[in-house]
């Protein structure tokens, strides 16, 4: 290991939970991976997790809508994260809306640990109502980044994921076969399926 490896591996930052949340196509998994790649550049541990249930794209990797990916562990509970080795540096979770209300103490264990916690995940599911654990994470967490799509009906930004098919159940797994993500005014004031912009 040289010099500088070292000086960045014995560098015990204090640990902390960072969010990162908003609409679908908001840019959640891409910005997510961005910051771990800069934590791969400072030759940091890194150890991806995702809810076992997103099986969307793939099994063992986080994938973005424009189809980067970053191999991850699919796990079926949060507290299985705490099972596996601790000495990563950084812990990443993404589909966060998925796991359960254990998430943000599994989360502050962690971080108390001195582990940095990076977390997406949708705020708001297609009804506009807070989704799973990510709002109680944000109350805890150190940094939360809200981040907004495109509206597809006006340009505006998006913060809501609007839902054209497949009945109420809150989990239905998608994309653009499913959702579009929406402004507030084209969210409430607009039932069906838009003509892309
Ligand atoms: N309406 C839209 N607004 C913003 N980005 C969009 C839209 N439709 C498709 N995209 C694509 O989605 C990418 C973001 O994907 P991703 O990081 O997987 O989002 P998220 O994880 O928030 O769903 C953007 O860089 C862009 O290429
Ligand atoms: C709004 C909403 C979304 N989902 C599903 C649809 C996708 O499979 C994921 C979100 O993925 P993304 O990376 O944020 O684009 O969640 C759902 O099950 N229920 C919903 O209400
Ligand atoms: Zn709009």
């Amino acid at each position: 290991m040289t010099d500088s490896e070292n000086t960045f591996k014995s560098a015990k930052s204090a640990g902390c939970i960072e969010v990162i949340c908003g609409s679908m196509f908001s840019g959640k998994t891409e910005e997510l991976m961005r910051r771990l790649n800069l934590a791969l550049i400072k030759n940091l541990d890194v150890h991806i997790f995702k809810p076992q249930i997103d099986t969307r794209y793939a099994q063992h990797a986080i994938v973005s809508h424009n189809q980067k990916t970053m191999p991850c562990t699919a796990i079926p509970t949060s507290t299985e994260i705490l099972k596996f080795k601790k000495d990563q540096q950084v812990i990443a979770i993404d589909e966060a809306q998925f796991f359960d209300r254990d998430l943000p103490h599994v989360c502050n264990t962690l971080a108390n640990a001195g582990i940095r916690v990076v977390v997406a995940g949708l705020d708001m599911d297609f009804r506009g109502h807070p989704f799973g654990p990510i709002p109680a994470l944000m109350a805890i967490a150190d940094d939360v980044t809200k981040l907004q799509a495109v509206c597809v009906r006006c340009g505006k930004p998006a913060l809501y994921s609007f839902r054209f098919t497949g009945g109420t159940t809150q989990i239905l797994l998608g994309e653009t076969n499913a959702y579009e993500p929406r402004c507030r005014n084209c969210y409430h004031n607009y039932s069906t399926k838009s003509h892309s912009l």
